[in-house]
């Protein structure tokens, strides 16, 4: 197969001997001498071998794939069977495409390596022929700029496996943050994520920095071994023509170095410096798992989330009886009590989407004290999301105000302090303890996590999944499973606030129980539920029933007696034969 490369490699190079040295003769026996037919011969010697090269370079095509084939081929299986092996059908999909940019790359670097060897064989073969000076000239720059190209090598490219890693995290880091933008802002976590993603920025700077700085050299090596010959031969046109050399040579010698050497140096400065590298990184990615893979996709930094002086001597609802059993994990930030303000408090808010809409809100006062656990109801569209939105400082109240923990809402410390769960859960690539942590400043202990997904009703996930370390694949959950894993993030975040945005409506009902409960019971947390079902009012201690812009607020026995809308609500439920 080499051989067979070879000997069309070796046709694609006459193209280039022929067009130098028939070019000269053309000029020296034909044109120069009065010769016009002679002169026309040669040139079209010089086209006939154009055309016999033309064939060359489709035959070399051939030989090339060839070669390559079954490289990828090889390649392939042994992604497949790894992928197998290791029941990771997504990385199979991910490392089959690279085996196709290793195919693509490895076929781009024999074209060029062998297009240069060849075609400077054929020049400095051609050079020869028509005047050793000539070599003179014309060899020693070349050859000391491939030499400087080949010293750059190397360096190069552990610079452009660098600012591909870079590159990569970066994008990583990008996907990971547009996917879960909604949640980032619900939970407050901009300024890290917005610090996160300055890293990998700067990571891809300095990277492209140093990548930049590594070209001057391969740029030199072009001038030097490709440009400089043409100014040499210029200069030395004079002392060459005194040693014999024809004036069809100079200009043939020019023809090899113009039209040849410097485009197949060009070629090969460009291909083995950015193919060459490409293929370095997807092989070695290949072999194994390259760091870039193993990585976290965010570097947990520690955040400075405020913590806040919490339980006031309120109430704490009846069913924290219920939840003694379930192993609690402790909210970590540390809180003081006495004489706090209330968890949440709006006075006279109002709401609406636009100027001439209709108000979602209309003077709204609510007070949820802190370890409370309220629960809102209303039909669909009347206004649970936007008040749950209005309380994570998504959306400005027209009027009245908003505080969490007393600090006014929208606002950094507000929103340090509350954890916005929505309907639909954002789960990231990563390992599992990474998406349990990401809400906490410091890394999270295992037997911490492993206690919070018990508690929350992650435990059975967790351990199918393969503990703490597991990788996750957020497409291959389902929406309960997402959900699950995002309430337990959220329960293990400082934020003493906890609102669930209808946030269990993919779990089961004992479930959804099961992760409410939870919450309720987190030592120093207030929970605000948007209720999916009849039954998660039935557990809070108190109940806010939304009917357009009116309210009405109460328990589940005060507000089944006093509240129409809410018999309406509880009528269209399934009411639980006993309260959970
Ligand atoms: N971005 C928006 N722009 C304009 N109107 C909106 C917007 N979001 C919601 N609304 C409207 O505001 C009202 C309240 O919507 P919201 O989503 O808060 O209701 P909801 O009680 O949470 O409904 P559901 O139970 O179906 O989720 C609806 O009439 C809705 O059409």
């Amino acid at each position: 197969m080499l051989v067979r490369l070879g000997c069309w490699s070796a046709l694609e190079a006459g193209q280039t001997f022929l067009l130098g040295y028939g070019l000269a003769r053309a000029l020296d026996a034909g044109f120069l001498a009065g010769d016009a037919r002679t002169g026309l011969l040669w040139l079209a010697a010089a086209g006939l071998g154009v055309a016999v090269g033309a064939y060359g370079t489709g035959r070399v095509y051939r030989a090339v794939a060839d070669l390559v084939e079954p490289v990828r081929d090889r390649l392939v299986e042994t992604v497949v069977a790894r992928g197998v092996r290791e029941a990771d059908d997504s990385a199979v999909s991910g490392l089959t495409q690279q085996v196709e940019i290793a195919r693509d790359a490895l076929a781009g670097l024999v074209m060029v390596s062998r297009s240069f060897v060849f075609t400077a064989a054929g020049a400095l073969v051609g050079l020869f022929s028509l005047a050793p000076p000539l070599l003179l000239v014309v060899g020693p720059p070349l050859l000391a700029g491939v030499a400087l190209f080949a010293a750059t090598l190397r360096p190069l490219a552990r610079r452009q496996e660098a600012f591909l890693v870079a590159d990569e995290a970066l994008a990583r880091e990008w996907g990971a943050i547009g996917q879960g933008l909604r949640d980032i802002t619900a939970t407050g976590a901009e300024e890290r994520a917005a610090r996160d993603l300055g890293t990998r920025v700067d990571g891809e700077l300095a990277a492209a920095r140093a990548l930049a700085r590594w070209t001057v050299p391969r740029t030199a090596a072009l001038a030097v071994g490709g440009q400089l010959p043409v100014v040499l031969l210029l200069v030395a046109a004079p002392w060459l023509l005194a040693r014999g050399v024809t004036p069809g040579a100079l200009v043939g010698a020019l023809a090899y170095v113009t039209q040849s050497l410097l485009p197949a140096l060009q070629n090969l400065i460009h291909g083995l410096g950015a193919g060459g590298s490409r293929l370095t990184v997807v092989l070695r990615r290949l072999r194994a798992r390259t760091p870039a893979d193993t990585e976290p996709t965010a570097t947990p930094t520690p955040a400075s989330i405020p913590t806040t002086a919490t339980s006031e001597a309120l109430s704490r609802h009846d069913a924290d009886a219920d939840v003694d059993a379930a192993p609690r994990t402790p909210v970590p930030a540390a809180r003081t009590p006495r004489k706090t303000p209330p968890a949440l408090s709006l006075s006279d808010v109002s709401f609406a989407y636009g100027p001439a809409s209709t108000p979602v809100l209309d003077g709204l006062d609510l007070t949820v004290p802190d370890g409370g656990h309220l629960v809102v109801v209303g039909a669909s569209g009347i206004g649970k999301s936007t008040l749950t939105a209005l309380v994570a400082g998504l959306l400005r109240p027209g009027r009245g105000a908003i505080r969490v923990c007393g600090h006014p809402v929208p606002g950094a410390d507000a929103a340090a302090l509350r954890v916005l769960i929505p309907q639909e859960a954002y789960v990231h690539s990563g390992t599992l303890a990474e998406n349990l942590g990401r809400l906490r400043p410091d890394p999270v202990p295992e037997r911490e996590l492993c206690a919070a997904a018990e508690t929350v009703g992650l435990g059975p996930l967790l351990a199918d999944l393969g503990g703490p370390r597991a990788r996750v694949d957020p497409a291959a959950l389902s929406a309960g499973q997402r959900q699950l894993i995002a309430l337990t993030r959220a329960y293990l975040s400082p934020a003493p606030l906890a609102l669930l945005d209808e946030a269990t409506c993919h779990l089961d009902p004992e479930a959804e129980a099961r992760a409410e409960r939870a919450f309720a019971a987190r030592p120093g947390g207030t929970l605000v539920v948007v209720a999916h079902r009849i039954s998660s009012a039935c557990r809070a201690d108190r109940v806010l029933v939304m009917d357009g812009p009116r309210t009405a607020y109460g328990t589940h026995e005060e507000l089944l007696r006093s509240s129409e809308p809410y018999q309406e609500l509880v009528g269209g439920w399934t009411v639980p034969a006993e309260r959970r």
